[in-house]
């Protein structure tokens, strides 16, 4: 019986080469009912009955079908956008259940091409399972109880200007599939309030326990010990549901793969998050994902991924290279900010970052892996950028305040970072 493997001893290696696919054989023999009465000698049901029962089956197999073609359709848009993950296994979940064992039927239909089409597969099932748990009708009413949203785009901005460096959104992450376990004695909250106190703008908390050992737990934790920091909520979203769930358990924004979702369903669900008054942070990897995104009008917010989430290489060249020439341009045009993303570890590499022109990073292992992660960020970025102690006053004079149009006296403040700033006695007065 060649190609048939025992499931529990095996794992089925990733294909380097994926071959070409052969979009998609629909099934042929939807499971109809062969034979209603089977088994009793003398049927009971009336015909009528047995008529009814046919025509429920037919309709259920009819609606399989139509499913089955829409699936097959929204695969094949996908491709046309140059997207290469598909959503499902086009054959079929692999494993099959013969008496009490397990068995796989190994094929190109059923067994991911890289580690991305794997997270997203089963991601699938995963959701499909909590949308049992909990469906979206009762998801809406938790909506009610779940903390307001903060600016993430604001705090970003914010720390940008403050600061001078591109704004931090400083990941909480326990483990990758590239890198492994990055650190054991893991505590989400405190992680968290280190962050905070080192001077992150915002926070990344991933929530995907399979491959990253990351949980909502983590995110509604980290909201509900009174972190101020706007929280991300790195997930792989492939349905709806999943925007609502964030919501609810805390999240001020929430990550749209470009490599996973085909345009149609980042303008929907853009929709669905400023609805929620979530920030989507829409993410690519590659020249074609960023156009496409640039196309998708509403979009405030594109992270550039310097991991290539199919092959783990990574290669921070990548960020200057989509910001090249018109894309740029057209960035600074519709206001976008643009974050840098993974691969991060020292200032010169916030440097290269920044100049290629970022307004935000986002950054996990180099700092999660320090034993204060707080004082990581003052090695990342060569700096103390905190909020204590970043500003002093050198001068205050009259003459400014005639400069600013008032007599009342201005206050010049010089920050550490060099920059310089005026507020009227009066408004430190009030507050
Ligand atoms: O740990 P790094 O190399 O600093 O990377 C952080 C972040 O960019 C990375 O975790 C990430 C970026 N995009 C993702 C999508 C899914 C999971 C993880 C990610």
């Amino acid at each position: 019986m060649a190609g048939l493997t025992s499931l529990r001893s095996t794992r089925v290696p990733f294909l380097t080469k994926p071959k070409p696919s052969p979009l998609h054989h629909r099934p042929n023999n939807f499971s109809m009912n062969p034979n209603p009465g089977a088994g009793n000698r003398f049927p009971v049901t009336s015909i009528k009955a047995q008529q009814a029962e046919a025509s429920t089956v037919n309709k259920e197999d009819e609606l399989k079908a139509k499913d089955w073609e829409v699936r097959m359709l929204q695969e094949e848009v996908a491709a046309s956008q140059g997207i290469r993950i598909r959503r499902r296994p086009p054959t079929g979940p692999p494993v099959h259940y013969v008496g009490p064992f397990e068995f796989r039927i190994q094929n190109e239909g059923n067994t991911p091409r890289n580690i991305l089409e794997e997270i997203v597969w089963n991601k699938d099932v995963e959701v499909s399972q909590m949308k049992q748990r909990k469906p979206l009708s009762s998801l809406k009413k938790s909506l009610e109880n779940a903390p307001p949203t903060r600016d993430f785009v604001g705090a970003l901005r914010e720390a940008n200007h403050r600061t001078g460096f591109p704004g931090l959104i400083a990941e909480v992450k326990k483990a990758s599939p590239s890198r492994g376990i990055l650190r054991e004695d893991f505590d989400p909250v405190e992680i968290a309030k280190a962050y905070e106190k080192g001077g992150a703008a915002c926070l990344s908390v991933l929530t995907d326990e399979k491959y990253f050992k990351g949980s909502f737990e983590n995110l509604e934790a980290i909201r509900n010990a009174g972190v101020k920091c706007p929280l991300l909520c790195k997930e792989f979203v492939v349905d709806a549901w999943q925007i609502f769930y964030a919501r609810v358990k805390g999240a001020d924004a929430i990550l749209l793969i470009a490599a996973v979702l085909p345009d149609l369903d980042i303008k929907y669900m853009t929709k669905i998050c400023k609805m929620l008054g979530l920030t989507a942070l829409v993410e690519v990897h590659d020249e074609r994902e960023m156009d496409r995104v640039l196309a998708i009008e509403g979009v405030e917010l594109i992270g550039i991924n310097n991991r290539n989430l199919e092959t783990f290489e990574v290669d921070i060249s990548n960020t200057k290279k989509l910001l090249e020439g018109e894309r740029g341009q057209l960035i600074c045009q519709k206001d976008i900010i643009v974050v840098g993303e993974s691969g991060l570890f020292t200032p010169d590499d916030i440097a290269y970052v920044q100049e290629a022109g970022v307004k935000a990073v986002l950054v996990g292992e180099s700092i999660v892996k320090q034993s204060d992660p707080g004082k990581g960020i003052s090695g990342l970025f060569g700096k103390d950028i905190s909020l204590v102690n970043t500003t002093k006053v050198i001068a205050m004079s009259q003459d400014n305040a005639a400069a600013h149009g008032t007599s009342i006296p201005f206050l010049t403040f010089i920050d550490m970072l060099g920059f310089e700033c005026g507020v009227s006695s009066q408004t430190i007065l009030k507050s």
